[in-house]
């Protein structure tokens, strides 16, 4: 799928993040894997029953990318994000973010983990910004927390909210801010102290579209300027035309992704190319789309032939007399 480009320039926000992350990484080739989960397990017990949230999930992001991650509802989500974000431990598997392994960390080092190398933006503005504090006073607090200079906490403060887009708003309370506004002024309050990962939990699923393409405006934005690898999880696919990768999970593991990158045509323009992938675990499974399983109506078992350059599936015989998914 093919859309014509326009402002603003996804392709240039995306070349100036790269040029950021890999300025943090101390060179393009320290790029790679910032998040790793490799066969990432989770199991819930309760009350003697076994629920298996995530069951072996593969995933790599690398340092400055914008990155969603879509699931329909009991997919997985915030089981992963609850272990990415240092809140919850993982049943087995690796887990990795910058340099901090999840799974077998210090109490000591959790805390530092979650106050300095990464920050949040929720769903429920209330619990991203406090409501008898300014927007300006909003983005202080974590700064002025963290120990950092007056005079130097201020400038930082106006120029996150300027980037953010809602330098006009400083002065206001959230109250006198639109759900929007407040979910742009929770980002500038998210990276105030520089974190390495930014994690986005629905962070427009109160917002009309307008206003939620405002908020990832900002996020691309806050991306390309500051370098920070920012994950939003959520459970709107169309988010796949704000970012330039979109990873699904089904049933506890990655499930395909939507890679959005722009190229220069023949005469000159820009235009924005989408492919959609499906991922193989390191065991070779691979899940089809559901759309796919629909359309032929596989089910139980299909018929795989090797070809030169591509995998056919089949509906099994007598499960369907003709189909071809290539
Ligand atoms: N603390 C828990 N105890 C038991 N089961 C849990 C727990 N947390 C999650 N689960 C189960 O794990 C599975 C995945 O849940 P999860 O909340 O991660 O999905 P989700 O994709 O975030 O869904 P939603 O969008 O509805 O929040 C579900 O079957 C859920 O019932």
């Amino acid at each position: 799928m093919t859309t014509e480009l326009t402002a603003p320039d996804l392709a240039e926000l995306q070349r100036r993040a790269a040029d950021r992350a890999a300025a943090r990484a101390g060179g393009a080739d320290k790029l790679r894997g910032h998040i790793v989960c490799d066969g990432l397990v989770r199991i819930f017990k309760t009350d003697g029953v076994e629920v298996v949230a995530l069951q072996g999930l593969d995933l790599v992001i690398d340092q400055g990318e914008l990155v969603a991650i879509v699931g329909a509802s009991g997919s997985g989500k915030s089981t992963l994000l609850n272990i990415l974000s240092g809140l919850d431990v993982p049943t087995a598997g690796i887990a990795r973010v910058a340099d901090y392994d999840l799974l077998t960390m210090s109490a000591r080092r959790r805390l530092r983990y979650r106050r300095h190398t990464v920050g949040f933006v929720w769903q429920q503005t209330g619990r991203n910004l406090l409501p008898y504090l300014t927007a300006l006073e909003n983005v202080e607090l974590p700064m002025r927390l963290a120990g950092g200079r007056s005079r130097t906490i201020r400038a930082r403060a106006r120029e996150l909210l300027d980037l953010a887009g809602v330098g006009y708003a400083a002065d206001r309370r959230p109250g006198q801010l639109s759900g929007g506004e407040q979910q742009r002024c929770a980002v500038a309050v998210a990276v105030a102290n520089d974190p390495e990962v930014l994690f986005a939990d629905e962070p427009t699923g109160e917002l009309d579209e307008a206003t939620a393409d405002e908020v990832f405006r900002t996020l691309r934005t806050i991306n390309a300027e500051l370098g920070v690898t920012i994950v939003v999880v959520t459970h709107d696919h169309a988010v796949a035309a704000q970012v330039s990768r979109t990873i699904a999970i089904r049933d506890g593991r990655t499930a395909s992704e939507v890679r959005r990158t722009a190229r220069v045509t023949g005469d000159g323009r820009t235009e924005l190319v989408s492919e959609e992938y499906a991922v193989l675990d390191r065991t070779g499974r691979l899940q089809l789309p559901a759309t796919f399983v629909e359309a032929l109506s596989l089910r139980d078992r299909v018929r795989l032939n090797l070809e030169p350059d591509h995998v056919e599936v089949r509906p099994a015989a007598g499960s369907r007399e003709s189909g071809d998914a290539r």
